[in-house]
């Protein structure tokens, strides 16, 4: 279970929200709502642990999120508004690279696979630089494709997206909900999630 408790954040001079409070379980979505700049990235970026609060606790399994450290980073995939993706790095590359990083196995056909899931047959030894940006984001998305970790924080995942990407990765979400998995991700759009648990948090009213 991922708890925020009595949050509070500041940016420069500004208090962007305080007493923020939420509880999510196992097979759940938490969306995140507010106008640009309400705070939304910053409180993901509370969540996993990157942006101290300036008062209250996130806990992760009953535990403060900064007593388990790596504890917690093994059980959670975050994916950016930004690709971080490597522009000269193949989409094969940079998924069997991200793969590394993150300390998983994924084997070469694995990756193949993922990347044919997300519409990207073809493409697969393609410098990234020469693709589109909703080319690119595919490339990003193709990791949740075989993605084991529980908890999941993906920030505007649907931007730059066509139709039926949209809808591809609605599938994949909810796949990971039914499976127990939680989710918080900040969006937009609100996309209808088929399966699952989905509650609403608007930030900064
Ligand atoms: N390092 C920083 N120093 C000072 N202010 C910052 C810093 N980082 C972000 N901010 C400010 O905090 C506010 C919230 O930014 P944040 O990116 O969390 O908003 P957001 O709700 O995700 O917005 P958007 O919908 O536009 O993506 C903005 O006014 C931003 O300028």
């Amino acid at each position: 279970m991922l708890e925020a408790d009595n949050l509070e954040c500041v940016r420069g001079e500004r208090r962007l929200f305080a007493g923020l409070n939420f509880k999510l379980e196992g097979g759940e979505l938490l969306y995140l709502q507010g106008r640009n700049g309400a705070g939304k990235t910053s409180l993901l970026r509370m969540l996993i642990g990157l942006l101290p609060p300036e008062a209250g606790e996130i806990r992760w399994r009953g535990m403060a999120i900064d007593k388990l450290a790596d504890e917690f980073r093994a059980d959670l995939c975050y994916l950016g508004h930004l690709n971080a993706i490597k522009e000269e790095l193949t989409p094969l590359e940079n998924l069997l690279a991200a793969a590394r990083l993150a300390d998983e196995t994924l084997s070469e056909d694995d990756a193949i696979d993922a990347l044919e899931q997300v519409g990207l047959a073809g493409r697969e030894d393609l410098a990234c630089k020469y693709l589109s940006q909703g080319q690119k984001r595919r490339v990003a998305l193709a990791r949740l494709v075989t993605e084991k970790r529980p908890l999941w924080i993906l920030d505007e995942p649907f931007v730059a997206l066509d139709v039926a990407a949209v809808d591809w990765l609605a599938g994949i979400i909810s796949g990971h909900l039914q499976r127990g998995g939680l989710a918080v991700m900040t969006t937009h759009q609100l996309v209808n999630i088929p399966a699952g648990q989905v509650r609403e948090l608007r930030i900064g009213g």
